[in-house]
């Protein structure tokens, strides 16, 4: 299936595109400036820690810079290198095509375990973090855009945001330098949830074509599918919530201290609440089994599985063992060329991360328009909304001389909320992508799954970008 050797997650990537590329009819040239990371920076930062100091390994790495800005999440882990940060600038150049948001793709890393560090110590390595990419222009509203991603969150963009901004006064789309901060700091509602609530649309979709699930002896819908989710943090945690929402059964659940699994079900909020107050999920009453290998918990009975948490999940060494018959790629690269190869010959269906979890970009998008645009999205505050139709009521009423009756009154001061307008957008964005995805593939069944369908698009639109664009000198 592949052209190039997978010694890496990047190779990986690349891997899955060249086997794509196949099903396109652009040039060795522009295919190889499409696949290529456009700039990769690494640098290397001290902080005080205790009486000394420590040096603290970091990246940002610009994929494609046939949109711009860039965008895309940073990283804290202590596994964090320069090839996945690679990979995964890449995948957010394939994901903003495949959604249609006008970003090329970016991703950044910090190399830390976040709990060896106090909370002063995080903020000043992510202040410094910032300084460092303000000082080789690798960020900034129309240049480049970090978002959160694993072990980072709305805390870490507002410090981020903070620093930009003191660093560039009077700039006035400063705020639109990194998403997923705060409501309190420009962010916008639905940010938080976005990646979670775009997997759950993406699976809900997948699961109601008919003639899918009928190939994989499922029932269409929702309703009484088992799932087990790997991974209890942002992303994890709230696909499982919409989940639950929309009618599916979580059966299992992983966390890196093991895995947990009940058939009729476990209690998603009782077994983050036990976690919070025992530090772990095992030893939790509702489960029926619990092994202390999280790698055995995706082994488990189910219909859906969804990897959550980081890379290198699914693998040709266990791939046998897997009984789901989708897998949903909720985080990033989980499942392997190889094993993906296997899964797919056997008649299973991959939700590609590209698309799967594009929510966050999505949203991500939302929220930097509305900080460029410098006006609240959706209707505002109620205090002030209703003092202002009522205003607008009783001006209608004087100049046309009739009481407007309180229907009249309601379709006046009915408007679509920040939330609304969010959800909605995102709704749309993940339910057309699904369908635009799968009916690539149909089109040519030499394709033959999602993710070459995926790339297929994505290479396309990116390819079109570049050729309009022409090469300068
Ligand atoms: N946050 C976003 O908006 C976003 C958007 C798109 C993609 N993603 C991807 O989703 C994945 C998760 O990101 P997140 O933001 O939820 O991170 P997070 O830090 O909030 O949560 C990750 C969770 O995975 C757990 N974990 C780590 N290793 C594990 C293992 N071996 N087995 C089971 N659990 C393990 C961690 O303990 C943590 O609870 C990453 O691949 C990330 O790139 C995140």
């Amino acid at each position: 299936m592949s052209t190039t050797q997978n010694t890496s997650f990047f190779n990986d990537v690349c891997s899955f595109f060249d086997h794509a590329s196949q099903f396109t009819n652009h040039s060795a040239g522009l295919l190889d400036q499409i696949k290529a990371c456009n700039s990769v920076y690494r640098f290397r930062f001290p902080i005080r820690k205790g009486n000394g100091v420590e040096v603290i390994d970091a990246w940002r790495v610009e994929h494609s810079h046939h949109m711009s800005p860039t965008k895309g999440g940073i990283r804290y882990s202590d596994m964090v290198n320069e090839d996945e940060v690679m990979a995964l600038a890449a995948l957010m150049t394939y994901k903003c095509a495949i959604v249609n948001v006008p970003f090329g793709g970016a991703k950044g890393g910090i190399k830390i375990n976040t709990k060896n560090y106090s909370l002063a110590e995080l903020e000043n390595i992510t202040r410094r973090y910032t300084v460092e990419l303000v000082k080789k222009n690798f960020i900034g509203p129309a240049i480049d855009v970090p978002a959160p991603d694993y072990g980072s969150g709305e805390r870490e963009m507002s410090w981020i945001a903070d620093t930009y901004n003191t660093m560039n006064p009077g700039q006035l789309d400063a705020m639109g330098c990194v998403t997923g901060k705060p409501i309190a700091l420009h962010g916008i509602q639905g940010r938080r949830e976005a990646t979670g609530r775009g997997v759950a649309i993406a699976i809900r979709e997948c699961v109601t074509v008919t003639e899918d699930m009928k190939s994989l002896g499922l029932t269409p819908g929702l309703t009484g599918k088992r799932v087990i989710v790997q991974g209890l943090g942002n992303v994890g945690y709230n696909t499982a919530k919409f989940l639950i929402e929309m009618g599916a059964v979580i059966v299992g659940l992983c966390e890196y201290e093991g895995a947990i699994y009940n058939t009729n079900g476990l209690d998603l909020d009782a077994v983050v609440a036990h976690r919070k107050e025992t530090g772990t999920i095992l030893g939790f009453s509702g489960a029926a089994s619990e092994f202390a290998n999280s790698a055995e918990g995706l082994e488990q009975d189910c219909d859906i599985l969804v990897p959550a948490a980081l890379e290198n999940q699914i693998l040709a060494s266990n791939i046998d063992r897997i009984k789901a018959k989708i897998i949903a790629e909720a985080a990033n690269g989980p499942t392997s060329p190889e094993a993906a190869d296997v899964f797919i010959k056997r008649g299973g269906i991959i939700i590609p991360d590209m698309y799967c979890n594009a929510g966050g970009v999505t949203v991500s998008y939302f929220e930097w328009l509305k900080n460029l645009s410098h006006v609240a999205f959706g209707r505002m505050d109620k205090r002030y909304e209703e003092n202002a139709n009522l205003n607008l009521v009783s001006m209608v009423e004087k100049m046309t001389g009739v009481s407007l009756s309180l229907e009249q009154r309601g379709l006046i001061i009915k408007g679509p909320s920040e939330l609304e307008l969010v959800n909605s957008g995102l709704e749309e964005t993940m339910v057309r992508s699904y369908h635009e995805i799968r009916e690539t593939k149909m089109s040519n069944a030499k394709i033959g799954d999602l993710r070459t369908a995926a790339f297929v698009g994505a290479i396309n639109k990116v390819a079109v970008s570049y050729m309009n664009m022409g090469i300068w000198p």
